[in-house]
């Protein structure tokens, strides 16, 4: 490569290989093919995708792969020593879950957005990085472009977070404000979702809350410090709304939104999904279609709230690649294998189905009153 002066340099290729060529896969393929030039002139190296792993190599892609190799054989990555970096967008538990492990084992540094995965076996992984001297990273799993894992990491230390809480799945929040401002279906809003590339290839988990309740675990784990059982987190979903729970909001000033929460409450937390009655003019009301918002409440700093795309290819494969930089950058500095998130505390974690399910007759009461059959809890 040459220099303005035509001086001869040598500029470090980094080479990277991906697991998945869907949504966000081609978003990863755009993103560095066009900014390029400014990557390298930021970390003083060029990025370079290798080698893409996919389930069907005889598929059409819709992104440009020349000079690329597409490989159904993990081993072609698992195997190559040149690449450094092994990005996972393939999704579901397995064989994500080997393809990642066996890649941490062989000294390649992990970034992943498959948040299934990380709240399920998440400190088993993490375990795996740290004992094989790699970084494992996953920014892209939460909120999709918002960078909120590295943010609370990074700038709430010494503050002590008293509540996580906001909406963090793009489709069902897409679905919810189809329903309310274009008057569509459930199921068309859904199918439109889907197209968009919104949804998880198999979008039970994005409407029924479970997707939800992945990434307020893993946002938990973050904002304090501890690791929620999953069966601790009270779920519900969106499938029960019905127009009428929508038009009766509308009536009284209020937005039905799918809303995660991790608080604490005395000493110990509490995580929670379920549809709530936002009043019009609250922060989360007006967060439509795929964004996503967070609002994290610290003792010190009060409620700052985090708003940007939770979904779809370029914001997400934004995340994946602000990860790729971090890794270029530890790797520069040696220092890879250092824990994503540096905390590790015990928490006392409250089983909030049994808190939800109290809340719910108390609940029912009050809303018959106030919203004939909806029974929503207000936020
Ligand atoms: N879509 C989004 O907005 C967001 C997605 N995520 C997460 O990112 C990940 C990827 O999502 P997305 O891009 O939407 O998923 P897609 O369904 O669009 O793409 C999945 C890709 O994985 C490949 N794949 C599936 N099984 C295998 C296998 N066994 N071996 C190799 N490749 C395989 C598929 O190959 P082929 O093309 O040949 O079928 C496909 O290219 C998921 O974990 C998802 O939860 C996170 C945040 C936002
Ligand atoms: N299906 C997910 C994708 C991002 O995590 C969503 O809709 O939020």
């Amino acid at each position: 490569m040459k220099t303005k002066d035509s001086e001869a340099v040598t500029v470090k290729i980094i080479k990277l290989g991906v697991i998945g060529l869907g949504t966000v896969g081609s978003g990863i393929v755009r993103i560095i093919q066009k900014n390029q030039q400014k990557i390298r002139e930021t970390r003083g190296c060029c990025i370079q995708v290798k080698t893409i792993v996919v389930a069907d190599r005889t598929k059409k892609r819709k992104v440009d792969l020349r000079g690329i190799k597409l490989t159904d054989q993990i081993n072609d990555l698992l195997y190559d020593n040149e690449i450094q970096i092994a990005i996972e967008v393939m999704g579901t538990i397995q064989p994500a879950q080997t393809y990642i492990e066996a890649l941490l084992k062989n000294g390649k540094n992990v970034i992943t957005a498959n948040k299934d995965l990380l709240a399920t076996n998440g400190s088993h992984l993490i375990k795996c990085a740290q004992q094989n001297h790699v970084n494992l990273s996953y920014e892209a799993s939460v909120a999709g472009g918002i960078p909120i894992l590295r943010t609370i990491s990074n700038s709430f230390t010494a503050d002590q977070i008293i509540e996580v809480s906001g909406i963090v799945n793009g489709t069902s929040n897409y679905i919810l404000t189809q329903m309310t401002e274009n008057h569509s279906t459930y199921r068309e809003a859904l199918h439109n979702a889907q197209a968009l590339g919104l949804a998880e290839h198999d979008p039970t988990n994005d409407v029924s809350g479970k997707d939800s309740a992945y990434k307020m675990a893993i946002l938990a784990e973050f904002a304090f410090g501890t690791t929620v059982p999953l069966e601790k987190i009270a779920v519900s979903g969106i499938e029960q709304v019905t127009k009428n729970d929508i038009l009766q909001a509308q009536k009284y000033g209020y937005t039905i939104k799918l809303i995660g929460q991790a608080k604490i409450l005395e000493d110990s937390l509490s995580v929670s999904v379920q549809p709530m009655f936002v009043k019009k003019g609250h922060p989360l009301a007006n967060i439509k279609d795929e964004n996503n918002a967070v609002l994290v409440t610290g003792a010190s700093v009060g409620e700052i709230l985090f708003y940007g795309a939770g979904a779809g290819e370029l914001p997400t494969a934004n995340s994946i690649l602000s990860d790729v930089i971090a890794t270029i950058k530890d790797i520069q500095l040696n220092i890879t294998g250092s824990k994503f998130n540096n905390f590790s505390r015990t928490t006392n974690i409250i089983d909030a189905n049994k808190e939800y399910s109290k809340n719910f007759l108390r609940r029912k009461e009050r809303s018959n009153k106030l919203y004939l059959n909806s029974s929503y809890p207000i936020l």
